[in-house]
């Protein structure tokens, strides 16, 4: 798929612009701050409805505007579509597809297929479990859309299941038996049926994805740092002994019944951690505590990693999810943010060798020699002016 053309009004530093990118490789190329990685960026919101640099919406809106618009022609086998998406400040975001209002932002989803490679994506090797657990989301969702409403869901359950436990920890170690914390006790049995089924269906997605997202990143990492230790996955679910085995078996081949196998073992790690659970105040189960652990040979990346396989592995899992979207049919279009001055020769060789096969790939690079010659096709220059209405970004 390729992204034939691409607007955007008032977001983050761009007050307005139409590009036409086009199929094959577009660069984009200019001084650092000048607003480069604002159009990836742009690009990855409308891809996956979340910013790979921040958690909230506001930064993304221009400083003075109080809304941003994404919009993007999205052309997948010859057939086009055009998404549009509201970014609004205090108020829910609207999106549209080829001009008619959608009830939700997230029916969006799918329709522009990315991979976005970046410096933040270091986070997922080095940082806190939440920056795996979003990578898998992100690619679960743009995989599966519906799975965007079994995690929405999931979380609503979890926020509600939380505040219940929070009383009744509250109750507890007060000592008192008040009727808010009986009757929160009263009503846990049935939130812990609502998490158990969204749970169990959003866990049986990760572990389907991790599965076969697994030789891939093995086999990524193996042509990027050939001379380094072999890299594999694993999902570490919080239902711990729970956990039917088979299940997290990378050869284990899913039917459906696993998900109400998974659901039956949810509730049974509720069961055994309510009382842990209770005098803590906060839900200790379920796939917002798990992990994807990383390793190299028998060590995990995470604390054993150099600052090169580090980069290395963020990289693997790129182009990983890359392959598998690719597996599914079509290319999803892959944005380079920035990382070549990152890489040395052979990392570079293997990025480029696949940018160069991808159908479309948008790159940053403050210095266009950073660039592997063979990708450096079309190119825009970006800079950045000052004007009355503040400081934006324009193409040269
Ligand atoms: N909400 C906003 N409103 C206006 N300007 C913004 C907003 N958010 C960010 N900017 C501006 O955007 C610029 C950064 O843009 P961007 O991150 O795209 O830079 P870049 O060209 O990719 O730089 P580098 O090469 O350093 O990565 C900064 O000057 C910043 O002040």
């Amino acid at each position: 798929m390729f992204v034939r053309k691409f607007t955007l009004r008032d977001f983050r530093s761009w007050d307005a612009i139409a590009l036409e990118p086009g199929p094959g490789v577009t660069l984009f190329v200019g001084p650092n701050g000048h607003g480069k990685t604002n159009l990836l960026e742009a690009l990855g919101y409308l891809s996956a409805l979340s910013s790979h640099r921040v958690s909230t919406d506001a930064p993304l809106i221009r400083a003075g505007a109080t809304q941003a618009q994404i919009g993007a022609v999205v052309v997948n086998d010859g057939r086009e579509l055009a998404i549009d998406l509201e970014i609004n400040d205090g108020r829910a975001n609207r999106a549209r597809m080829n001009g008619s209002p959608l009830r939700r932002p997230r029916e969006i989803l799918g329709v522009l297929r990315s991979v976005l490679f970046a410096p933040e994506d270091l986070s997922m090797v080095r940082g806190d479990p939440g920056d795996r657990r979003r990578y898998l989301d992100e690619l679960l969702c743009s995989r599966l859309p519906r799975m965007a409403a079994v995690k929405a869901d999931y979380e609503k359950v979890l926020r509600q299941r939380s505040a219940l436990l929070k009383t009744a920890g509250g109750a507890l170690r007060r000592g008192t038996r008040s009727t808010d914390g009986a009757s929160a006790l009263a009503t846990l049995d049935v939130w812990d049926g609502h998490l158990a089924a969204h749970g169990a269906e959003l866990l049986a997605g990760r572990l389907r994805l991790v599965a076969e997202l697994g030789p891939h990143v093995a086999s990524s990492y193996r042509d990027i740092a050939p001379e380094s230790r072999p890299a594999s996955i694993r999902y570490r679910s919080s239902l711990g002994d729970s956990m039917p085995p088979e299940l997290v078996d990378p050869d284990h081949s899913w039917i459906r019944d696993d998900v109400e196998l998974l659901e039956a073992s949810f509730l049974n790690e509720l069961a055994v951690s309510r009382q842990r659970e209770i005098e803590r105040g906060v839900c200790l189960v379920g796939p917002h505590r798990d992990d994807l652990e990383l390793h190299l040979g028998d060590q995990p990346a995470k604390g054993f990693a150099s600052h090169g396989e580090s980069w290395s592995f963020a990289l693997s899992l790129r182009l990983a999810a890359f392959a598998l979207l690719r597996a599914d049919g079509a290319d999803p279009v892959l944005m380079l943010d920035d990382v070549f001055a990152e890489l040395d020769r052979t990392r570079r060789t293997a990025l480029a060798a696949v940018a160069a096969d991808a159908e479309q790939v948008l790159i940053t690079a403050a210095v266009a020699e950073d660039v592997p010659a063979e990708l450096d096709a079309r190119r825009f220059g970006i800079e950045a002016v000052s004007t009355a209405a503040g400081r934006i970004s324009r193409v040269v």
